[in-house]
């Protein structure tokens, strides 16, 4: 008997003894306003990930140095009460507790596979109702996801202050050049309404970063959004996520920041405030009912190609992609829409 038949042999029950986790993963990158994940369908593939593989997977999957590269993944699983359940990983591989503009590509991969045109859809913290909309773009399939719940109380960021809350108010540990308000909607956000001056300097780069390494003020860190009113019913937001950087949009940050706007009085409850950002624009309407608020992200849901990844999980950077298919026709619509956005922000 040849060492083949004995490796093959040794290698498939060592394989067994050390629990290898060989995959073929089916991938669709998607992405909302920009802001860009990996969905991966673990209830209808039947993956079952363990905690920290999805961790892992997460760090190494959405590294930009690969074949792929995103700035989380999306985990779509099976929910015990409503039409499905999302969980979001950020590229570093910690969990958070909301993604507005995964929740818009989760929705539309839900509502297609039900065929429903809305549902409701179990997050860490809460289940959002999300429906499909009409385009706000000729054919970008379009989705309004509810943010929400909605928390200005400073422990629930947390945010480490000697007060209940922080609502336009200078952090002088932090800065003395521009106000802020801490809002969860549920995961955290830090929003400052600021002008062109301050938003094109490194001021938000070097804040974002303090506060998201060791620090006493934000234990968990905090996304950090710029915020410049374009005119009445129109802001521009840029945003230093929390486990990612810089990225070109932020859906919760995008939906907390038109709340602020409303409170600070540039912008109306109840009506639509048109956001735009790095990566295209979203719509929000803030919605206030005594002290309780929600708000309405609409915004493009789209995919970008289908891929598979063959990975042993032992090893999760060392995988391969199978030729990625791509939605052509919406990745050339959508950069329609951008290139029309950057000209409307290089006149306004
Ligand atoms: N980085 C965020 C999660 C992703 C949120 C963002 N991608 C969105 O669309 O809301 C956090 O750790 O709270």
């Amino acid at each position: 008997m040849n060492d083949s038949f004995f490796c093959g042999n040794l290698e498939t029950l060592n394989d067994f003894l050390v629990g290898v986790r060989r995959l073929k993963i089916e991938v669709i990158k998607c992405h909302g306003s920009g802001n860009d994940f990996l969905l991966i369908d673990e209830w209808n593939n039947d993956y079952s990930f363990s905690e920290v593989e999805r961790s892992h997977l997460a760090k190494a999957l959405c590294s930009r140095d690969t074949d792929l590269g995103a700035d989380g993944i999306l985990y779509v699983m099976k929910s015990e009460h409503a039409d499905g359940r999302m969980r979001v990983f950020n590229s570093d591989g910690s969990e958070a507790s909301m993604c507005g503009n995964g929740l818009r590509c989760v929705a539309r991969y839900i509502c297609e596979y039900t065929q429903q045109d809305s549902a409701l859809i179990e997050t860490m913290k809460a289940d959002l109702m999300v429906q499909r909309e009409k385009d706000i773009y000729p054919e970008i399939p379009t989705y309004l996801v509810e943010i929400s719940p909605v928390s200005f109380k400073a422990q629930d960021l947390p945010l480490n202050i000697d007060q209940e809350s922080l609502l336009n108010e200078k952090l002088p540990t932090l800065t003395e050049e521009v106000s802020f308000t801490a809002v969860a909607v549920p995961n955290p956000h830090l929003i400052a309404v600021v002008n062109q001056q301050q938003l094109s300097s490194e001021l938000q780069r070097e804040l974002s970063e303090y506060v998201n390494g060791p620090n006493e003020l934000f234990p968990d860190g905090v996304n950090v959004s710029f915020v410049k009113p374009l005119k009445k019913g129109e802001i521009f937001v840029r945003t230093f996520e929390r486990g990612v950087g810089f990225t070109n949009a932020c859906g919760t940050a995008m939906s907390a920041s038109t709340l602020v706007s409303c409170l600070q009085e540039l912008n109306e409850f109840e009506k639509p405030v048109e956001v735009y950002n790095n990566g295209g624009k979203v719509r929000c309407v803030a919605h206030r009912k005594g002290e309780t608020y929600q708000i309405d992200l609409i915004g493009n849901a789209s995919y970008v190609y289908r891929t598979t990844v063959e990975i042993d999980l032992r090893v999760p950077n060392e995988f391969k992609l199978t030729p990625k298919v791509e939605y052509v026709e919406e990745i050339e619509r959508y950069a329609k829409l951008q290139e029309q956005v950057k000209e409307y922000l290089e006149r306004v």
